[in-house]
């Protein structure tokens, strides 16, 4: 693991990381461990409930709230509100540097990471965006124009950037995360019984209702071979509930705060491929079937779960061919073949970069070159 080097003083670090899960929870690793090393954190998340109901967990941590604002389809009439948006959303940012005395600013991805970074970079501050997918998108692509360095979650990524920028950190995973808990007592902690095959289904942050749906009728079909957890999203939670109500061995989650615990209950995952959960899924050595959003920016879903599918760590099925039947398939398939099974953990597990948490907070606490930019 590579080893922090002393600092001359605490940093005061912003991070940016609104919008979504895949962009709040590696902010929130980045933020525990530069606190863990002395240093003063202020993390930006946005107004969204899945802002608000994942940092709820998150006391010890100082949020603010930024408005988040996407880019409208150019042209469209949406540009000029935008516009005044951005200048707004850019001076807040620049008036929270200076109350701060922020000497670094990361943007953990996505449109809500720019007016900060773009603030900090017009202040002199060192700017770092995070990119943790293969195929990075076109707001980290515009945000690193104006970043000191750009760090990125796997090596795919890099010829998006300009490569003398990058730096492959890995994408960290939470604190919680890092030790990977007991199979029984995870199963204890979330109510699940002991004696059975157990799938976990995740959506994501947000959920996925088609993948829920998909599933539902699977999960018909394998009553006898497995239990179902099933994190629905906050959107889909009454439906699911409803729809598998007479179905004892399906059990429901609206939003789970204990991923660990879900993770190591698992034998197996069927999941969306975000790169937050495709990271978690290889620390946790767990073997998958990804299903991409298929109206992922640039169907980068895709190109997620192609890197983990290409390494053996997972099944990759496109949810417009997608049918219950091909669920059931692979889940007696993998079921049956404990080989196959412990093969595409073991895969799962060598894409594990455990120390991304810490590479990250070593090149935000040892550069201390001023900014260059292209
Ligand atoms: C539709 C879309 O464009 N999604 C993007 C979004 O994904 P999204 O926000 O869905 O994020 P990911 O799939 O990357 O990660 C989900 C995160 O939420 C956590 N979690 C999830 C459910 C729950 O109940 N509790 C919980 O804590 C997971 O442990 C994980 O840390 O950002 C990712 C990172 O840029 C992208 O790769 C995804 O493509």
């Amino acid at each position: 693991m590579t080893q922090p080097s002393p600092t001359r003083r605490p940093l005061n670090i912003v991070i940016a990381c609104g919008g979504t899960g895949g962009h709040l929870f590696p902010g929130i690793a980045v933020a525990q461990e530069l606190k863990k090393r002395g240093h003063k954190v202020t993390l930006l998340i946005s107004q969204k409930k899945v802002d608000a109901q994942a940092s709820k967990n998150y006391g010890d941590l100082d949020f603010r709230v930024i408005e988040a604002i996407a880019m409208p389809k150019i042209p469209s009439l949406g540009l000029l509100g935008f516009g005044l948006r951005l200048y707004k959303t850019i001076r807040f940012s620049r008036n929270l540097l200076d109350e701060v005395s922020a000497d670094a600013v990361i943007g953990m991805g996505g449109f809500t990471s720019f007016p900060p970074v773009y603030a900090a970079h017009r202040k002199g501050i060192r700017t770092y965006v995070h990119d943790s997918n293969a195929l990075p998108g076109k707001a980290n692509r515009m945000t690193a124009k104006c970043c000191t360095n750009v760090l990125l979650g796997i090596e795919e990524a890099r010829h998006y950037f300009n490569p003398a920028k990058c730096i492959v950190t890995g994408t960290p995973v939470r604190q919680e995360m890092e030790v990977r808990k007991d199979r029984r007592e995870a199963r204890e902690e979330l109510n699940l019984p002991q004696d059975r095959r157990m799938v976990l289904v995740m959506g994501g942050s947000q959920g996925a209702r088609n993948l829920n749906s998909l599933v539902i009728e699977a999960a018909r079909q394998c009553a006898e071979l497995c239990d179902f957890l099933i994190i629905t999203g906050s959107a889909d939670f009454e439906r699911v509930s409803q729809l598998t109500a007479d179905m004892p061995h399906v059990h429901v989650i609206e939003f789970c705060s204990a991923m660990a615990s879900a993770y190591a209950a698992a034998d197996v995952v069927v999941s969306r491929s975000g790169a937050s959960s495709l990271t978690e899924l290889a620390h946790m050595g767990k073997a998958a079937l990804l299903v991409p959003y298929p109206f992922a920016a640039d169907d980068h879903q895709a190109h997620n779960a192609r890197v983990f599918a290409a390494h053996g760590a997972a099944r990759m099925m496109r949810e417009n061919t997608l049918t219950p039947d091909d669920i059931a398939a692979f889940l007696k398939e993998v079921f049956t073949d404990s080989a196959l099974l412990a093969s595409m953990n073991e895969c799962a597990l060598r894409l594990d970069m455990p120390d991304a948490v810490s590479r990250i907070a070593n090149v935000i606490e040892n550069t201390d070159s001023p900014a260059s930019h292209d």
